[in-house]
C-alpha cells in the first residue's frame, strides 16, 4: 500500500499534471468597459479524437472519508478534464504523470484551499473526484466523443492529511 499525506496544492507542483484553475496568482486584463476582469485561458482544454467536443457538466459528489484509501487510478486519454468548486469545496487530488504505467513513486497527493480548481492533462492518471467535509458542487469540463477516453490502472494508496 502507497502511503501518503497530501501536500498544499500549488501551480508548480501541479505542473507535471496540468493546472490550477486559480484567479491568485494569475494575469488578467479588464473588459466590459473596466468593470470585468478577465483571468484569460487559465487551463488548457484538450478534447482529441473522433467526434471531439467540450462537454460542461457539474458534479454534486458526497463526501470521502480521509485517510482516502484507494484501490485505482484512472486517466482520460483522448482529453483534459477539469473541476471547479463552486462552493470553496476542499478536495484531494492524487495524480502521477502520464504513460502506460504508474511509478508509485512519482504518485503525488495534494490538498486544495476551496478557492482553487484543477485541470487534470489528458493522460494524467488521477483519482476520481474525492471532495472533503460535505456535499460538494463541481463545474466539471472535460471531452465527450467517440471511443473509450477512461481507463483504470490498479494502484493500491492510502492518503492523510496532515
Ligand atoms: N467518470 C467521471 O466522469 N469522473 C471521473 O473521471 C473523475 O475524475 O471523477
Ligand atoms: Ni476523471
Amino acid at each position: 500500500m502507497l502511503e501518503l499525506t497530501a501536500e498544499p496544492l500549488t501551480r508548480e507542483a501541479f505542473a507535471p499534471f496540468g493546472d490550477v484553475i486559480d484567479t491568485r496568482g494569475a494575469d488578467f486584463f479588464p473588459i466590459n468597459a473596466g468593470r470585468t476582469k478577465r483571468y484569460h485561458d487559465l487551463a488548457k482544454v484538450e478534447t482529441l479524437g473522433e467526434e471531439a467536443r467540450a462537454l460542461i457538466s457539474i458534479f454534486v459528489s458526497q463526501p470521502v472519508e480521509v485517510p482516502l484509501t484507494l484501490d485505482f487510478l484512472e486517466r482520460h486519454p483522448q482529453g483534459s478534464q477539469a473541476f471547479v468548486p463552486l462552493h470553496e469545496e476542499r478536495f484531494l487530488v492524487v495524480v502521477a504523470p502520464p504513460g502506460d504505467q504508474i511509478d508509485p513513486a512519482r504518485v503525488r497527493a495534494f490538498v486544495t484551499d476551496g478557492r482553487q480548481g484543477v485541470n487534470y492533462r489528458a493522460g494524467t492518471w488521477h483519482a476520481i473526484q474525492s471532495v472533503l467535509e460535505r456535499e460538494g458542487e463541481f463545474l466539471v469540463v472535460d471531452r465527450g466523443g467517440a471511443g473509450n477516453n477512461c481507463d483504470e490502472h490498479p494502484l493500491a494508496v492510502r492518503v492523510t492529511l496532515d
